[in-house]
């Protein structure tokens, strides 16, 4: 069997952080303990509520955070030890997408500009060809005409096209996995669905997968393949019937304490079933 293309082993996340008058140290353990094995192709979401560790555990898998105990692994070697071509590997392989749209795009650049960048960074094509690879990429995540997106500023495009802006680069190195930190929380519930959609046509079509980090468990039983529910730094439940047969109280507790969904939002949901 194929070593898992990211996993946390035995992962332990302390943060130190100093009172106001900066003498006293406190000690955190955001994570604590925490092994997951992340496969190719899969839609892993991990839930659980504020401040469990949800974000910590994203950083950690986009090497944002160094670990304070354990490994983070890319195919089955530990991130301090990758070679020059295991990590490079790593860095197209694994993509992020931000909750955020409009601040994980430069305000000051073009749609063009920006995707430019990855363009001529990583020689996806020539001067003559960028700018018909760009506007395939933002075809291919429902920007169309694309050609009529090329010129617009970050604050010209509504919070969904920013998002699919933000995935369309995302995906021009062709990675194999997309880790995802709340792409959805900062967007209209209407448009919400149609996010979701995209990302289930992406993985559809060439075979992305994707570690999404939601506090929305509607949002995630339509998506996940499987899910990891985390409670104070640690996953208590992990699997692909969670939300159907929940085993730990937490996940009971999470599950009886969600909203329900908000009918404009069963309806964009629905479109995408
Ligand atoms: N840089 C930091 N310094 C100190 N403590 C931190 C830092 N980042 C996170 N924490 C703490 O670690 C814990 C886990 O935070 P984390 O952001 O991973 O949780 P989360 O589940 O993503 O929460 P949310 O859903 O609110 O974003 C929290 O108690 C948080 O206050």
């Amino acid at each position: 069997m194929t070593a898992p293309i990211l996993s946390l082993h035995e992962v332990t996340q302390t943060y130190v952080s100093r009172n106001q008058q900066g003498w006293r140290r406190r000690y955190q353990n955001a994570l604590d303990g925490v092994s997951l094995d992340v496969h190719e192709g899969e839609t892993l979401a991990i839930v659980g509520e504020s401040g469990s560790g949800k974000s910590t555990l994203a950083k950690l898998l986009l090497a944002l955070n160094k670990p304070t105990r354990g490994e983070v692994r890319f195919r089955g070697t530990s991130l301090q030890q990758l070679s020059g071509a295991q990590h490079a590997d790593y860095r197209r392989s694994v993509q992020a997408v931000f909750q955020d749209p409009s601040a994980s795009l430069n305000p000051r650049m073009q749609v063009a500009e920006s995707l430019g960048h990855v363009v001529r960074r990583h020689a996806l094509a020539d001067a003559d060809g960028e700018a018909g690879c760009i506007e395939g990429h933002l075809a291919s995540v429902g920007l169309v005409p694309p050609a009529s997106f090329m010129t617009r500023y970050p604050n010209q495009l509504s919070g969904g096209q920013q998002q699919r802006v933000a995935i369309a680069r995302a995906m021009m190195l062709a990675p194999r996995i997309i880790v995802a930190d709340e792409p959805l929380s900062s967007l209209d519930v209407s448009i919400q669905g149609q996010i979701l959609d995209l990302m289930r046509a992406l993985k559809q079509r060439t075979g992305v997968g994707f570690v999404i980090i939601s506090h929305d468990l509607h949002a995630m039983e339509a998506i996940a393949d499987r899910v990891a529910v985390m409670h104070q730094g640690r996953i208590v439940e992990m699997g692909t019937e969670v939300f159907a047969r929940p085993q730990h109280e937490y996940t009971k507790l999470l599950l009886a304490a969600r909203l329900p969904p908000d009918p404009r939002q069963a309806r964009a949901r629905l479109a995408i079933a």
